[in-house]
């Protein structure tokens, strides 16, 4: 299993938000990306799963993102802001639905982020913490090998964070792989770090703010 990125760039709207990544992840390493509100850490993880624009190399498993896409997906899972929770499923069913979805054995995944006593709430009326705790509860379920994980600490307390940690060095420990945008450290073992620098176009600014609020 690994991850190796070169020559990497990322874009949105055409515009290119990062250029010359470079890193690459062996079993049982995880790297944090870290870098100021907006400088791209979504965007690569978005295009590390496939789904943001980018050019360069990015191979994972022996497989090219962008010649050998299908391949190249197999074994990713990316946990992104907005959870992948239904409102209306409550927290059985999600965990019911995502086991059948990725043949996984349920094991005690309701918990390992203490969900067995929101197990019939919809997930629409769960608080933002207990909806990150059941969005983060997928990840284990599908398999993958390598998580892409957008700020999973967000909305979590001391005790979850601690899961979180917990949950991701077994991971690391089972041969998986992980990058991370958080501000937070977590505590992982082999963890490297990248941090991104705003990229400079010629501007001093911003370069997605056009013109200036009045
Ligand atoms: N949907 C979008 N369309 C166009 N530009 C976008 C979009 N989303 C983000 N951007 C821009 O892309 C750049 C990188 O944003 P991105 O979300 O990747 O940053 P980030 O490092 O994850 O930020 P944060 O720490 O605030 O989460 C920013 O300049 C942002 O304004």
């Amino acid at each position: 299993m690994s991850l190796v990125v070169s020559d990497f760039a990322t874009y949105r709207q055409a515009r290119p938000v990062q250029t010359g990544i470079a890193f690459s992840l062996s079993p049982g390493e995880a790297l944090l990306l870290r870098g100021p509100n907006g400088v791209g850490k979504t965007s690569l993880l978005r295009a590390l799963a496939g789904l943001g624009a980018a050019e360069g190399h990015a191979n994972h498993n022996g497989h090219d993102l962008l010649t050998e896409r299908a391949a190249y997906l197999e074994g990713i899972a990316l946990s992104g802001h907005l959870d992948a929770v239904k409102p209306a499923m409550t927290v059985r069913e999600t965990l019911a639905f995502w086991v059948d979805l990725y043949g996984a054995a349920p094991g005690n995944i309701a918990a390992r982020f203490d969900l067995a006593s929101l197990a019939d709430r919809p997930a629409g009326r769960l608080s933002a913490g207990q909806k990150r705790r059941l969005g983060l509860a997928r990840l284990p379920l599908t398999g993958a090998g390598l998580w892409l994980m957008d700020e999973p600490t967000v909305s979590l307390d001391g005790d979850n964070t601690a899961r979180l940690t917990d949950l991701l060095s077994e991971h690391l420990a089972a041969g998986g792989m992980a990058v991370i945008a958080s501000h937070l450290p977590l505590g992982l073992p082999d963890c490297r770090t990248l941090c991104l620098s705003p990229l400079t176009v010629g501007r001093d600014t911003d370069p997605f703010l056009e013109g200036s609020i009045a």
